[in-house]
């Protein structure tokens, strides 16, 4: 008998968009949520969208509780859910970057509330993922979250921030080509779980973005429109896999590690648009595809050395030879790189 059953939770309404913040409550009710909003964000966050969120569910007479939080953190977590049970919240709306988001999702998956997606960056791909990402002790965590029913991602608002958030979401893209290449292995060598249609597609994803490099130009609206798209559609290859194999291998376990050794150096997706440059490098060789990837993140601005990403080649090393510490996920890695091939892999790269 065939008795195989997966669930694959998506977002129902996808609204993307200039100016379209203003539409966040229309979107919200289309989904004939009740009960109070609780208006999730971090502090600049807050200021750029949180308070204009508030303020429009306030004026349909909502009576919105709203929390900022500082970092991704379980306490974060606990404090959102205290929060959320002390305002009696009848669904959860996160404002802001990938912490915000996941801090968001996380909260509403333990209370059973409906959660809605407002990224005020276009910096990472869990706008739509129903995963969420947090770090404790040595190790990081990707735990099931709420997916999002609603994500209103308003490009005027994308464009207006800081312009490395977006280069940062172009290499979170980029890095999907080496984690699809980890997702393949660990399949062909330890019998882990692939999706053809989730590899495809985040591949595919990453293709369509080095694909449209020409158009992704710093002050041009278009460009967090191009970029958004693809982190919204990275983020349905990870609903289709349950997991967040397709957008997360070696190059985000050394991303992962980096935050531990080297916390704050840069922005998440930065970090693994490095590590990819390296793990593409294990993957395929000297000779291999490592340069088409430098070159994708080169031409769009993002960091390709351990110099532009603020760290040194210590750091570098000792994150390449603890990365598959990190977390039991099978990738290119295998049981450790030793300190001379993390050594090798880093210099040929040009990285340090
Ligand atoms: N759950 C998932 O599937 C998933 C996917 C990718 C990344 N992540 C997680 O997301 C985090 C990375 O996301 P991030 O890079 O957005 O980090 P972040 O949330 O810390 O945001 C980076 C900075 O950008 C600022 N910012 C956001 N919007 C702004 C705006 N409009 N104007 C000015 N500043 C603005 C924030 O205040 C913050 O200081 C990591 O914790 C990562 O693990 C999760
Ligand atoms: O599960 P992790 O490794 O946090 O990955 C999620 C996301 O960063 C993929 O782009
Ligand atoms: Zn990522």
């Amino acid at each position: 008998m065939f008795d195989k059953s997966t669930w694959i939770r998506l977002p129902r309404n996808v609204v993307i968009g200039h100016g379209v913040l203003g539409q966040t409550l229309d979107a919200v009710e289309e989904l004939h949520l009740s009960g109070r909003p609780l208006v999730v964000s971090s502090p600049t966050p807050h200021a750029v969208a949180g308070e204009k969120v508030v303020d429009q569910f306030a004026a349909a007479g909502y009576d919105p509780a709203e929390i900022v939080i500082e970092e991704a953190s379980f306490d974060a977590v606990q404090r959102v859910i205290a929060h959320a049970e002390d305002a009696d919240a009848g669904f959860a709306i996160g404002v802001g970057g990938g912490k915000a988001i996941d801090i968001t999702k996380m909260a509403a998956d333990d209370l059973g509330l409906g959660f809605v997606s407002v990224p005020t960056a276009a910096s990472h791909d869990g706008i739509v993922s129903g995963r969420g990402s947090v770090p404790e002790g040595d190790t990081r965590h990707s735990v099931a979250a709420e997916p999002p029913l609603a994500v209103v991602a308003d490009t005027e608002i994308l464009a207006e921030a800081p312009w490395r958030l977006t280069t940062a979401g172009c290499a979170d893209i980029i890095s999907n080509y080496t984690a699809v290449r980890d997702w393949e292995l660990a399949h062909r060598l330890k019998n882990v779980p692939y999706s053809e249609y989730a590899g495809a597609l985040s591949q595919m994803t990453a293709e369509m973005l080095v694909e449209n490099a020409d158009s992704i130009k710093r002050n041009l609206e278009e460009s967090s429109w191009i970029v958004v798209k693809a982190l919204v559609s990275s983020g349905v290859a990870m609903s289709i896999a349950g997991s967040s194999r397709p957008a997360s291998g070696a190059e985000h376990l050394f991303s992962h590690q980096l935050d531990r050794i080297a916390p704050g150096a840069a922005l998440h997706g930065h970090q693994v648009g490095v590590g990819a440059i390296m793990t593409e490098y294990l993957h395929s060789g000297p000779n291999g595809r490592w340069r088409d990837v430098r070159d994708a993140l080169g031409a769009l601005g993002a960091p390709t050395t351990a110099e532009d990403l603020g760290i040194d080649r210590e750091t570098v090393i000792e994150a390449l030879t603890t990365a598959h510490e990190i977390r039991d996920r099978y990738t290119i890695l295998g049981d450790g790189m030793s300190e001379e091939a993390a050594i090798e892999a880093a210099t040929v790269t040009g990285v340090v």
